[in-house]
């Protein structure tokens, strides 16, 4: 049944690698928002077409190499699992595309230092699609702590804690799949506390491997710079809160359930006075911000996104890879 999607012609024309749970939530909130989704490509046609003809996409690829190749499409958004993201995001760059990768944006810091590399070659964006950064509500947070709202910020705390699936099989299990809580839930409260606090000084990790060796619960530990102390907890087996919270000397924010969505927050005074509120308007999923600020980027002749440099993804990846280090877990191929 078509939807009858308006369409912003002035926009990039998207193509979409691959076909499964994130792709789709993507796409739709990319059609909701009326951008111009170009084309699909997936390992199999029939899943290319059964995609095109759900979200009404002119072109449905049956492979990846035809999408990255496809002439009608600017810009490249990749939903494979983390390990096939440098290999898909450099043969989108090889043939000029801009490309916005899912997080974890690669399986560690060499493999997103040859994507950042190759995209300031051929002078083309490359952006992490970790999409909280763009959201309304966080821009509210950056302003509040920014502009000194909560005096010094003194420590920052978030978990990510989800019950998912624990078939080995699965990409969240499967060390073949970059299985592991740390890049697939971890990755959003320590790119948080390092919007807000910049790169750590230290940090140390604990966590609990499952059966597959892929890690199911990590805690963090970092100091940054001034003092100040983030704790992040991520699972993949057992649902938390999944609140956030940024905590100073004046005041602090409490971002609620699920933080790392579009939702609601509050600044909150020592005594308890709620002195600001935020609520949440944002209509879908929200993931249509990252795509909306690449396509500002571009428009205005840049190449790298302010909010999340591709140096600082590059920095975060790193640290995730000396994490893994600290808690005993590698990828087929790593020593
Ligand atoms: N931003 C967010 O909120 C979220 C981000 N993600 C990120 O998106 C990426 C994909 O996750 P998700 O959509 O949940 O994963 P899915 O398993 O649902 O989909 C992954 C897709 O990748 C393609 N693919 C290519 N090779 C393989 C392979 N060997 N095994 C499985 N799939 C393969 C398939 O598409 P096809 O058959 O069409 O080629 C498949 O449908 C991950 O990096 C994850 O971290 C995931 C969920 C939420
Ligand atoms: O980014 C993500 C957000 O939550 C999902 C679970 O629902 C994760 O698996 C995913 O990778």
């Amino acid at each position: 049944m078509p939807q009858g999607y308006a369409r912003r012609m002035s926009g990039l024309r998207w193509g979409i690698l691959a076909t499964g749970g994130i792709a789709t939530s993507f796409t739709s909130d990319l059609r909701h928002a009326g951008l111009d989704v170009a084309a699909v490509g997936s390992r199999s046609a029939e899943s290319s077409a059964r995609f095109a003809d759900r979200f009404e996409i002119p072109r449905a690829h049956g492979s990846y190499e035809a999408l990255v190749a496809d002439p009608d499409v600017d810009i490249v958004y990749v939903a494979t699992p983390h390990p096939l993201h440098a290999e898909n995001a450099l043969a989108a760059i090889a043939h000029g595309k801009h490309v916005l990768v899912e997080k974890a944006f690669t399986q560690d810091a060499a493999q997103a230092a040859a994507v950042r590399d190759a995209a300031r070659s051929a002078g083309v964006l490359a952006m992490e699609a970790m999409w909280t950064r763009y959201l309304p509500h966080m821009a509210w947070v950056r302003e509040l702590v920014r502009g000194g709202r909560l005096g010094e910020v003194r420590t920052v705390t978030a978990d990510h804690t989800q019950s998912l699936p624990t078939d080995p099989s699965h990409r969240i299990n499967a060390l073949a799949l970059g299985g592991g809580a740390l890049l697939d839930l971890g990755i959003y409260p320590i790119s948080f506390a390092w919007d807000l606090l910049g790169a750590p000084e230290s940090l140390v990790a604990r966590g609990r491997l499952g059966e597959t060796g892929a890690d199911t619960e990590v805690a963090t530990i970092s100091t940054h710079a001034g003092g100040a102390i983030a704790t992040t907890l991520s699972s993949s087996r057992a649902a938390g809160p999944n609140v956030a919270h940024v905590i100073g000397t004046a005041a602090r924010i409490d971002i609620d359930h699920v933080w790392y969505t579009p939702t609601t927050a509050r600044l909150t005074l020592p005594d308890g006075t709620v002195a600001e509120t935020w609520e949440n308007r944002v209509t879908g999923r929200g993931m249509q911000h990252q795509a909306l600020a690449a396509e500002r980027i571009i428009a205005d002749g840049g190449r790298d996104s302010d909010l999340l440099p591709i140096d600082e993804t590059v920095a975060i990846m790193a640290a995730l890879d000396d994490i893994r280090s600290q808690l005993g877990v590698s990828y087929p191929g790593e020593s």
